[in-house]
């Protein structure tokens, strides 16, 4: 593993931008412990009235101890089943998320899809192109320099004239996708955005992330689709139940991930 995982820093060869150092993570759930209370606002209600006591707290401890380095120039394919903690990881390194225990040391504020600010759904799509860039630090003139190319790779059209609320999940994906590539981030977190698109919309979005790479960066990319890791990154990890399964090249990891789940 520490071969695989030195070949892998070496194939980036830059400075690190993420280290992540024995991290722990545990989800507190109120409620939960007991079959019989299902949590309801009429059971809260019933245990305020009846003085009774609070219910059990749940801990899931969701990241049982993780530890690696990212560098400059890394496409990390982030892998793993369902619940193995993917999502919790990547939220965790936006610091989106505390530790319970260990650390993450990240260069600059790593972009949890580039736009950390929400996007308003009753706003224009156009609209929330200008607010994204200026979230993420553009002057005015920059945001308008870059409006039209954000809308063309979006490839919204006409939808972007209309508001946010009334856009698919796969349009939502596309325009926050669009937005984030619209400039360099150190880190950049892609969490499942591009398994909403198309064919030409996928194809778009590996060659961006490619090209952020060569800009310096690090990007992150959780997805499902082997092949698609394969295709854009040089580096993979495989999440298993809260730990490292494996860290290495993307080929071997996801060659590896698939022999054991197919
Ligand atoms: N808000 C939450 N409260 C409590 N438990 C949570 C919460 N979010 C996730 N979990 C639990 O943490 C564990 C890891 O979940 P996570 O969403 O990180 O997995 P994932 O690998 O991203 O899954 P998927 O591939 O389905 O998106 C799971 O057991 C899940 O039930």
């Amino acid at each position: 593993m520490a071969e695989l995982n030195e070949a892998a820093a070496g194939a980036a060869a830059g400075q690190p931008t993420v280290i992540v150092d024995d991290l722990h993570v545990v989800y507190r759930v109120i409620g939960a412990a007991n079959g019989k209370d299902k949590g309801t606002s009429a059971t809260a209600l019933k245990r305020l009235l009846l003085r009774q006591q609070r219910p059990s707290v749940k801990e899931v401890h969701a990241i049982r101890g993780i530890s690696f380095t990212a560098y400059e120039g890394d496409a990390i394919g982030v892998v793993g089943r369902n619940g193995s903690g993917k999502s919790t990881l990547m939220r965790a390194i936006a610091g989106l998320l505390p530790a319970s225990q260990g650390a993450v040391y990240a260069l600059g504020q790593p972009s949890f899809l580039g736009v950390n600010a929400a996007l308003m759904s009753g706003l224009s799509g156009e609209r929330n192109v200008e607010l994204g860039c200026l979230a993420m630090g553009m002057s005015r003139e920059e945001a308008r320099e870059r409006h039209d190319d954000i809308v063309e790779f979006s490839g919204l059209e006409e939808s972007i004239k209309m508001p946010m609320r009334t856009y698919s999940t796969g349009m939502g994906a596309r325009l926050r996708f669009a937005i984030a590539a619209a400039k360099s981030h150190d880190v950049l977190i892609v969490d499942e955005a591009l398994a909403t698109g198309d064919r030409d919309f996928r194809q778009k979005s590996e060659q961006r992330i490619q090209e952020l790479r060569k800009e310096a960066g690090t990007v992150f990319l959780v997805s499902h689709s082997m092949k698609q890791i394969a295709r854009t990154c040089n580096r993979a990890i495989w999440v298993d139940e809260g730990v490292i399964r494996m860290d290495g090249d993307a080929e071997t990891v996801v060659q590896a991930y698939l022999d054991e789940n197919s």
